[in-house]
């Protein structure tokens, strides 16, 4: 598709992405919450959630590219033992100069994926949260070290038990309320983690915190 390849030179080969932030926080989410760690969210996704909290993200003609050594320095400066890559959907594109400079300079690297693209880069952990409407690759079920499943009704329970039939032995498994519908949510993931052990909550917990 020529809009594809008009993509893939503008990224020049992942030395340049269309970033739509960049911030130092606390990881609020699944098996890493509490963490400091420099967020670097790319721009664009085609997989459409509803409730998704980062729509902002999902024109990347909004974001002009950025050069990924100037992220990684930002990164690098901030003093964080980790980057967490989220977007938009970071696996619509090259991530490999991007996780190999992370790297290189002493950064633990993390991506937030729905896993709907091929895995490309160097990850240290990967959280799949996986999107009905948009199966994730068998490839991503298999990398998975930790599944992060948004739980807004109870059939979204069903799915979440769908994926977990997916995903490896010692994949960490999550249930994370949906947050516009926080309260039926909790209640729903609460009883079915009593009963089912083998999942844990997730929380959002930067949004309590009100930071980033
Ligand atoms: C904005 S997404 C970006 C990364 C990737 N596209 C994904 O979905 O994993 C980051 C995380 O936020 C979660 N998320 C987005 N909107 C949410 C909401 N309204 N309530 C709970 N979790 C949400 C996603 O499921 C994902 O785990
Ligand atoms: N603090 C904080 N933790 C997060 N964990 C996953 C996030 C994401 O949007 O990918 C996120 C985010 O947006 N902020
Ligand atoms: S896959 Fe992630 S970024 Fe894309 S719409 Fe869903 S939650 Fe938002
Ligand atoms: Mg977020």
């Amino acid at each position: 598709m020529r809009s594809d390849r008009g993509k893939e030179s503008s990224e020049k080969g992942g030395t340049a992405l269309p970033l739509a932030e960049d911030f130092y926080t606390i990881q609020g989410e699944g098996y890493q919450t509490g963490t400091a760690a420099y967020f670097i969210r790319l721009a664009g996704c085609d997989v459409g959630c509803p409730w998704c909290d980062a729509k902002y993200t999902w024109n990347i003609h909004r974001y002009p590219v950025s050069a990924v050594e100037k992220v990684i320095g930002r990164a690098a400066a901030s003093g964080a033992p980790c980057a967490v890559i989220t977007g938009g959907e970071p696996l619509m594109h090259p991530l490999v100069p991007l996780t190999e400079g992370l790297k290189a300079n002493g950064l633990q690297v993390f991506l937030e994926t729905s896993g709907t693209h091929p895995l490309q880069g160097e990850f240290d952990w990967i959280c799949l949260s996986p999107k009905r409407q948009a199966p994730p690759l068998e490839e991503v079920f298999q990398a998975a070290d930790e599944l992060k499943v948004v739980i807004g009704n109870a059939e979204d329970l069903l799915w979440a038990e769908q994926c977990a039939a997916r995903a490896g032995k010692s994949c960490r498994l999550y249930l994370q309320p949906e947050w516009s519908r926080f309260a039926e949510a909790v209640r729903l993931i609460t009883e079915y983690v009593k009963a089912h052990p083998q999942w844990k909550v997730s929380l959002q917990t930067h949004k309590f915190m009100e930071i980033p």
